[in-house]
């Protein structure tokens, strides 16, 4: 297995360009489905999980061209096939993101359930109520997900609590539909908005994106568009906390400011200078020794899961005492345990985690256990001293495009090790 290598102590300088947002281009890709004309995405990611949906998409008929800019020519006329195999369901969550397209365009789906995975259960129990609110007559044998429509039927329904791929199952199912869908409750992601504004371009009729309810209008066809992704707020912060972390200087590039409030908020509570222009943000530590910060996630506005375990590792090495609790996934500390072998001074307790910073971290071989948790090792593998190795960078590589090659050009001691 691959692995990252890294010898801490450099600090982070220069700018990065970020590529586009993960999370918004997964349910983009689904949602091409949807139309009965090509789709062309732009500002495309370069990232295992794209190639994971492209997959999924291509067993399906989809057709699908990228050209060396990354655009991706998205064919959906061609499309035959309903089924979501577990062999790929298993390798990323995501993929129950084709259950409400399949279900609104062929009236049926058979979807493998994603089962639990390192950060928690992950129940799709409100993907479930929200198709067949809409009409479908939906049973789970043998581990799929079995949905069968005729044409579904708008109508209200009220999230039990916020779910981000749940909202956009239920939104991309509801624009088809005959009729108004309110969904209320709903998730208020930015990549929610980007796939409501994608398929309002598509030619459907979503209100409301951005707030906690979204009025659907169903058409009757989507036809096809071009249309760019948003920049990724999460890999946006990771390389501003790489800065802090370090002492360093960055400008992340072709970045939209806007979606990561909650976290700047917090990288400036722990002692950086930040400058934000249209569409890009730097971020100047000064050589500083960062202030242990408290935060605690929620879906946004407020702080994000996603950037919870690089702040871990940021307050690890900071001036006094973090507390960081965690309250979208029940079991998402598993890294703290891999920064304790850095020589890190974490205490769990429950859903919360006391981390008293400490001067200096030293190298140590280090497991990644999941996307975010590996981005924690690799920042905590900067600033401590001597090399550390983080195995099990496959989940570094669903969500991080050329990691190495980008932290390289601002000046860390990074490589990779091949399997
Ligand atoms: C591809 C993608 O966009 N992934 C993001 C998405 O994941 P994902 O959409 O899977 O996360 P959700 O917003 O659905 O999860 C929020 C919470 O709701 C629970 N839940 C969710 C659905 C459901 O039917 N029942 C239920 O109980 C989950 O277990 C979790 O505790 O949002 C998460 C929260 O911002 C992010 O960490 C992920 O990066
Ligand atoms: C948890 C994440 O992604 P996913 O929902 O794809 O597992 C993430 O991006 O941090």
């Amino acid at each position: 297995m691959a692995k990252i290598v890294i010898n801490g102590g450099q600090p982070l300088n220069g700018e990065v360009i970020v590529s586009g947002a993960k999370n918004a281009v997964l349910p983009i890709l689904a949602a091409c489905l949807l139309a009965d004309e090509p789709v062309t995405i732009g500002n495309v990611p370069h990232l295992h999980d794209v190639t994971t949906t492209m997959e999924l998409l291509g067993q399906m008929g989809v057709e699908l061209v990228v050209d060396e800019r990354m655009r991706i020519k998205v064919d959906p006329r061609a499309a035959r096939h309903y089924f979501a195999p577990y062999d790929l369901v298993k390798t990323m969550r995501a993929s129950i993101l084709v259950l409400g397209p399949l279900v609104a365009r062929f009236g049926a789906a058979d979807v493998s359930l994603p089962g639990g995975c390192a950060i928690g259960s992950r129940p799709v129990d409100l993907h479930i109520k929200g198709l067949q609110a809409l009409g479908a007559d939906v049973t789970v044998e043998n581990g799929y997900i079995r949905a069968r429509a005729k044409r579904l039927r708008g109508t209200r329904i009220n999230l039990d609590l916020v779910t981000v791929t749940g909202t956009e199952n239920i939104m991309m199912a509801a624009v088809l539909a005959q009729g108004t869908t309110i969904i209320e409750n709903a998730a208020q992601e930015p990549e929610v908005i980007d796939l409501a504004n994608c398929l309002n371009a598509m030619g459907a009729q979503i209100e409301g994106a951005g707030t906690a309810t979204l009025v659907i209008e169903g058409v009757e066809r989507l036809h096809g568009t071009d249309y760019d992704v948003l920049p990724d707020r999460i890999e946006t912060g990771t390389f501003l906390v790489g800065a802090a972390i370090t002492g360093g200087r960055v400008t992340t590039k072709r970045v939209r400011p806007k979606t990561l409030d909650a976290v700047l908020s917090k990288l400036a509570e722990a002692g950086a200078d930040i400058n934000v222009g249209e569409d890009w943000i730097e971020l100047d530590m000064g050589g500083r020794r960062p202030k242990a910060v408290n935060l605690t996630t929620a879906p946004y506005p407020a702080f994000p899961t996603d950037m919870q375990a690089q702040f871990t590792a940021l307050n690890c090495i900071a001036e006094g005492v973090g507390v960081i609790t965690e309250t979208v996934f029940e079991n998402r500390f598993m890294h703290a345990h891999e920064l304790q072998r850095l020589g890190a001074d974490i205490r769990l307790e429950g859903n919360t985690a006391i981390i008293k910073g400490v001067p200096q971290m030293t190298g140590a071989p280090l497991m990644a256990t999941d996307l975010r948790a590996s981005a924690s090792l690799v920042l905590a593998g900067l600033v401590a001293q001597g090399d550390t190795t983080v195995d099990r960078v496959y989940h570094i590589d669903r969500g991080y495009e050329n990691i190495e090659e980008k932290l390289g050009s601002l000046g860390a001691h990074i490589r990779r090790l091949p399997s």
